[in-house]
Order: C-alpha cells, then sequence, then structure tokens
C-alpha cells in the first residue's frame, strides 16, 4: 500500500510491521526504520494509515464469533478495591476506581493523538506484571481471561485500542495486536 498520500518528508514512508501488528516509519534512503513520527511529522498520520491498512487488509482480520485466539497488549490501572491491589509499581495500591478511570484516560488520550504508544506507556504505568513485556499478553483463547477482558479482545480488529475496560484487577486498555 503506498504510503506517498501521506506527504511524509522526503525519502521517509509509512510501512506495517506484520511482526507487531503496527504502523512503522521507513527512510528509503537511510534504510533507518523507527516506530517515532520523524521529526515535522504530525503523529496523526500514524492513525490514517493504519486505518487504511485495517480497511486494505479486512480479510486478515476476521473478528466475531469464529476467531479462535486472539494476541492483545493492555495497560492496566488497578485502584484499592482491585483483586490484587499491589503491583511491581507500587506496594499498596490506594488509588479510587476513579482515580484510576482518570489516569487511565489520561493515557487513552496519549495513545489516539498519536504522542505515545500503548507498549512504550505500558512498560512504565501498567499495574500488570506484563509490564515488563511492554504489556504483551501473547495469543490466548476463549477461557483464559476474565469475560469482560474477552468480551472487549475478541471484538477488536487487530491495531484497534478498546475504551477503558473493566475487570476484577481494576481497568484496561486493550490493544489487539494479532
Ligand atoms: C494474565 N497475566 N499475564 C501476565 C503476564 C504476561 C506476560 C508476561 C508477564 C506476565 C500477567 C497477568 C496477570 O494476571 N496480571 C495481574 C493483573 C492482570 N489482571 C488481568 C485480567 C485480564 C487480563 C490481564 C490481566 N492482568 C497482576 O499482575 O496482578
Amino acid at each position: 500500500m503506498s504510503s506517498s498520500k501521506y506527504n511524509l518528508p522526503n525519502d521517509w514512508e509509512l510501512r506495517w510491521s506484520r511482526s507487531r501488528n503496527l504502523p512503522y516509519f521507513y527512510n528509503r534512503v537511510s534504510t533507518e526504520s523507527r516506530w517515532q513520527a520523524p521529526d515535522g511529522v504530525d503523529a496523526s498520520v500514524i492513525l490514517d494509515f493504519q486505518k487504511d491498512y485495517q480497511s486494505q487488509h479486512q480479510d486478515e482480520q476476521v473478528g466475531g464469533d469464529n476467531l479462535k485466539r486472539v494476541r492483545v497488549s493492555h495497560l492496566l490501572v488497578k485502584h484499592e478495591g482491585s483483586r490484587r491491589p499491589s503491583s511491581w509499581r507500587e506496594e499498596k495500591i490506594t488509588r479510587t476506581k476513579d482515580e484510576a478511570l482518570e489516569r487511565l484516560q489520561g493515557f487513552q488520550t496519549k495513545i489516539q493523538s498519536g504522542e505515545a504508544q500503548l507498549s512504550d506507556l505500558a512498560s512504565k504505568e501498567s499495574d500488570c506484571s506484563s509490564a515488563k513485556k511492554a504489556g504483551d499478553l501473547g495469543f490466548f483463547e476463549r477461557g483464559q481471561m476474565q469475560p469482560q477482558f474477552e468480551k472487549a479482545s475478541f471484538g477488536l480488529q487487530i491495531g484497534e485500542m478498546s475504551e477503558p475496560v473493566w475487570t476484577d484487577s481494576g481497568v484496561h486498555l486493550i490493544l489487539r495486536t494479532g
């Protein structure tokens, strides 16, 4: 899929990483690859490219009932009433549910604007031990995760991020990657 329509500065183009299921920038002259937008490129171009790519590859992104397994990355913010109100970041988590949602929505805004990637924020901010893998939970099938998390994950297209999803563990942002 040509990325010439995105008016990128000389020699840069947008490509799709099949291994990470994410767009990246490639420089045709230096052959440099990078996840973040080069200087002078509005990060919103990433979302435009991602939407165009997905619409041209619908066949690869079957969603719904006949999907056997999915791969996701997630960012979890726990609260005082979480199933395990402790994490690698904070021994005793005391924030309220409202405060947890507010914190997560701040991350959601950064990701949606292209200012940050979910994987980068999960590594630093997620209260799940999967933070050490940038939030990547790997592939899972139905019946393995908490119901609300499973329902949200299987309802996403590859490359799509959920709205905030509540489980007994806290509140999550989920990005389907496979
Ligand atoms: C489901 N899972 N996978 C990992 C994981 C994956 C890859 C590498 C390291 C840890 C951690 C967990 C997990 O349950 N973590 C919990 C928090 C949590 N609760 C979840 C509910 C649904 C999905 C992910 C979730 N993560 C914790 O750390 O207290």
